[in-house]
């Protein structure tokens, strides 16, 4: 009989990877990986480490040490920029543009999803109505929903969400959780921050709980 084709290379996989800031160690090494169809949970309180983590996975951070492989194939930080969808504090919106253009101008940059088109991407996050509205009439809720309706359009396999529940209502809760899930369906995977478990989506999610090393004296 012939041999059963090897297992696929996790969607990422992370070997030693660590962060210190002025030589003082801030997480790791961690070893860790996820699959497609996977989330994992990214757990620790205030200062852990949490958004630093995924800024160092988006390639957003330079001085991170260890290696990360996407799909089995070594990924500098460089090349991953390009690969994952990061959703920040930050919605990294442009104030003056309507929610229209500031999907334009970031599907411009950052690529897009084949068969998801703008406006429907604003209805799937409840902004139907808003297409001209700049961001900085948007409520920080409304903005965050507009980042959502980025993180629809990607075109990226591999999301990471810093803390995507924030200044959310239930129903954007709710969203969040079956965007998620519709992403991972579809093959991709997500890293989720969180100060806790209390919202985690209902999918094969796996945890990465990151301790807070020291507290100043
Ligand atoms: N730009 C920066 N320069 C210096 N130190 C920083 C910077 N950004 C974060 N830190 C420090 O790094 C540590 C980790 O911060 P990080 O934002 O990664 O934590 P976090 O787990 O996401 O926290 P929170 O839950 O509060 O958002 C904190 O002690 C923070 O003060």
């Amino acid at each position: 009989m012939p041999d059963a084709p090897p297992a696929p290379a996790p969607l990422i996989d992370v070997r030693g990877l660590g962060f210190a800031r002025d030589d003082v160690p801030l997480f790791g090494p961690l070893d860790f990986s996820v699959e497609a169809g996977e989330a994992l949970l990214v757990q620790g309180g205030n200062g852990a480490g949490k958004t630093t983590l995924l800024r160092a996975l988006a390639g957003l951070l330079d001085g991170a040490t260890g290696e990360v492989r996407l799909h089995g194939v070594a990924a500098a930080a460089a090349a991953r920029a390009g690969q994952v969808a990061y959703l920040g504090h930050l919605p990294g919106l442009k104030a003056d543009l309507g929610a229209v253009e500031n999907l334009e101008y970031l599907c411009g940059l950052l690529g897009r999803r084949a068969g998801v088109d703008i406006v429907q991407a604003l209805g799937i996050a409840g902004l139907a109505g808003y297409e001209d509205t700049p961001a900085r009439n948007l409520s920080a809720g409304q903005r965050r929903r507009l980042a959502l309706a980025r993180l629809w359009l990607s075109p990226a396999e591999l999301w990471l969400l810093d803390e995507p529940y924030a200044n959310l209502d239930l129903p954007g809760i709710e969203l969040v959780n079956r965007m998620v899930r519709a992403h991972l369906d579809a093959g991709g995977a997500a890293l989720v921050t969180t100060h806790g478990a209390y919202a985690a989506p209902p999918v094969r999610t796996r945890l990465l709980v990151l301790e807070r090393r020291e507290d100043p004296a």
